[in-house]
């Protein structure tokens, strides 16, 4: 049968309002804050939805996805939820129970970093207008077909590679049918017979924070990883109005199933974290669970550890699930009513349930039973995949290296804590990592050009330096003490650049804490003017300006000082002369007394108090 010309087609179906490149366009571009108003009138047709009461619940990884929220926010309130129910840990989120073994198995979706999507030429999108990047074939206009777009492959490539998969040289797409308004054809086209990758495995390290339980590391294998498409967006309006956005529809996903062979809650929700992490690092998948770019079913079931038949329980599935730490949260949750049911002597039936967050029980959606048969069959209109073993050995190569060496690395040769290594890589989804190493070089450089210590100086002394500001010392910025804006997260592009504390300002800054050409307290003073947008011509020009150049003290104005904050302290330095223990908690009070005393811009903490313990020692009784 020969095509409909487009043009036909769409001045049939849509009035005219197909662009010529056959993508569709909002006549009047529809600003993001719209998707909350009204609804845009061109797109009325589509995007709007009457849910008839007798609907069924969403099938498959439809239900509803929330708004993304930002992670910060989610964790907030999720630590707000958690001190309202009462610090102290109930025993019901232990890692294990007694006289039972947990199972969990993990389907995780994400979003592969590609310009196309899987069978159009329509571009990938977030956060754009809606319905402005809509080819025919992703509304299933009849006559489109797909054409799979081979760039895609390479990121889902890299994330199977990255998870030791072997990849299969033919591979095929199937048809999974089911009718729901998010998906215009009728059915979503994955892999379900031959998927591009199987038998991968993920190695989970205590460092990472498994459950205790999993002793020193855990691996778990990856079952198989498909491609297939998303859903479009639904976002719920009033009265039973559903609004579609079209953008996402048809965006390429890969799906990561796991085996069942998690057994702690805890470690599952690892696993996703570290999955994320992995996926991030290849280049695979720009986005996380935080905007919405990945999302994670957990398969749950129990069984009692003296069952002799040695098969596992009947599975339930919570579906889209978005934190990590719902992940662990939820699994518990359905562990423990599975265990109440069988205590009860009720049976568990196989069903797909839901989690919201803040929640303390997951909800059914809908039973197995009465789901959709989903009637899978190849996909006639697309060929097989064939994938050249030239390719995959140009992909290993390249793959960058994982985050569990570069971990390795920040440990044993740039001297970090293996906790301040670990949160250097975890955290802006490894952007925080490329901004140390941006410092950290920077650093170096001057360091070297000053050609004092030049080749010479050990790279551990000032590592641990820019490792413990970039974590700990801008953490510290975005705390309420920094007033209003105290609130405004960093944010890292994934090149490790922030616009808020230029890598180039904070290197100069270090540097000169380094080579103590400024005081610690006024290093922190600067980056926090930095971070409010105070220093307009940088640090540099700061320091000069305010002349906050570290002069230090001479010895005897040292001694000095130290006179003028012993000046009324009788009772104190009488404990000295008199206590048997050192009171230490005294010296510190002296020494901060003496530090506010003091010009910020020329004394050393380091040097005041070794004048001040000098002076006490003196008084000690076994001095006399
Ligand atoms: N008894 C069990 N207990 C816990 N997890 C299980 C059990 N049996 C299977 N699983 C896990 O359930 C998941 C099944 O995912 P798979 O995508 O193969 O099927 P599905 O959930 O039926 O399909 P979909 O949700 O994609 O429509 C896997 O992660 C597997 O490890
Ligand atoms: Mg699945
Ligand atoms: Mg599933």
């Amino acid at each position: 049968m020969g095509r409909v010309p487009v043009g036909e087609l769409s001045r049939y179906l849509l009035g005219g309002r197909l662009s010529t490149n056959g993508c569709l366009t909002s006549l009047r571009r529809t600003p993001r804050s719209r998707l909350v108003g009204p609804a845009p009138p061109t797109l009325r047709p589509f995007s709007t939805f009457h849910a008839a009461k007798e609907q069924p619940e969403p099938t498959h990884q439809q239900v509803q996805t929330p708004p993304a929220v930002p992670l910060r926010k989610k964790l907030k309130d999720e630590a707000k939820q958690a001190r309202k129910q009462g610090k102290k840990k109930s025993k019901a989120d232990s890692q294990t129970v007694e006289g039972w073994e947990l199972t969990v198995g993990i389907e995780i979706h994400a979003q592969l970093n590609t310009p196309r999507k899987l069978f159009s030429s329509a571009n990938t999108s977030f956060n754009d207008d809606p319905n402005s990047h809509v080819a025919l074939f992703d509304v299933a206009m009849p006559g489109s077909q797909p054409i799979f777009q081979t760039g895609t492959l390479i990121p889902a490539l890299r994330a199977a590679l990255s998870l030791n998969c072997d990849i299969q040289p033919v591979s095929r797409f199937d048809r999974k049918h089911y009718f729901w308004w998010d998906q215009p054809s009728g059915y979503q086209i994955t892999q379900y017979y031959q998927p591009f990758a199987k038998n991968g495995h993920i190695t989970l390290l205590a460092r990472d924070g498994i459950a205790p339980e999993d002793g020193k590391s855990v691996t778990i294998g990856i079952k198989q990883v498909q491609m297939e498409q998303d859903t479009a967006k639904t976002l719920a309006h009033n009265d039973n109005t559903q609004w579609l956005d079209f953008n996402r529809v048809g965006a390429p996903l890969i799906e990561i199933i796991t085996e069942p062979e998690l057994h702690h809650p805890r470690t599952a929700a690892v696993l996703v974290r570290k999955i994320q992490l992995l996926l991030s690092t290849v280049d695979a998948c720009v986005s996380g669970m935080e905007t919405g770019g990945l999302r994670a079913d957990v398969n749950v079931s129990v069984r009692r550890t003296d069952d002799p038949s040695q098969t596992l329980g009947t599975r339930t599935e919570i579906k889209n699930l978005s934190t990590i730490k719902t992940v662990e949260d939820a699994i518990i949750a359905e562990r423990d009513r599975q265990i109440r049911e069988l205590d009860a002597g009720r049976r568990i039936s196989s069903e797909t349930r839901g989690w919201s967050i803040g929640s303390t029980e997951t909800r059914r959606l809908r039973g197995k039973e009465g789901e959709v048969d989903y009637r899978y069959m190849p996909d006639p209109d697309i060929a097989p995949l064939v994938i050249g073993s030239d390719l995959i050995a140009h992909l290993k190569k390249s793959l960058p290296v994982t985050p569990d060496t570069e971990v390795d690395k920040l440990i044993s040769y740039f001297g970090l804590t293996p906790q301040d290594a670990l949160s250097l890589v975890n955290i802006d989804n490894g952007a925080r990592v490329e901004y140390f190493y941006k410092v950290l070089y920077s650093v170096q450089d001057m360091i070297a050009a000053d050609d004092l210590d030049g080749e010479g100086a050990d790279v551990k002394t000032y590592a641990a330096l820019v490792g413990n500001w970039t974590l700990h010392e801008l953490g510290r910025l975005t705390t309420s003490k920094a007033g209003p804006l105290g609130m405004v997260d960093l944010t890292f592009t994934p090149d490790g650049d922030c616009a808020q504390v230029p890598d180039a300002e904070l290197s100069q800054l270090l540097y000169h804490l380094y080579r103590k050409n400024i005081t610690g307290k006024i290093a922190k003073e600067l980056l926090m003017a930095l971070y409010l947008g105070e220093l307009e011509d940088g640090v540099r020009s700061a320091i000069d300006m305010h002349d906050l150049w570290f002069k230090e003290y001479s010895p005897e104005e040292y001694e000095a000082l130290a006179d003028e904050v012993l000046e009324g302290e009788d009772k104190v330095l009488q404990e000295f002369a008199t206590s048997a223990k050192f009171p230490q908690g005294k010296l510190m009070f002296l020494l901060g007394k003496m530090m506010r005393a003091g010009q910020t811009e020329r004394i050393d903490p380091a040097n005041a108090e070794k004048v001040m313990r000098t002076r006490i020692e003196n008084l000690r009784p076994s001095a006399a």
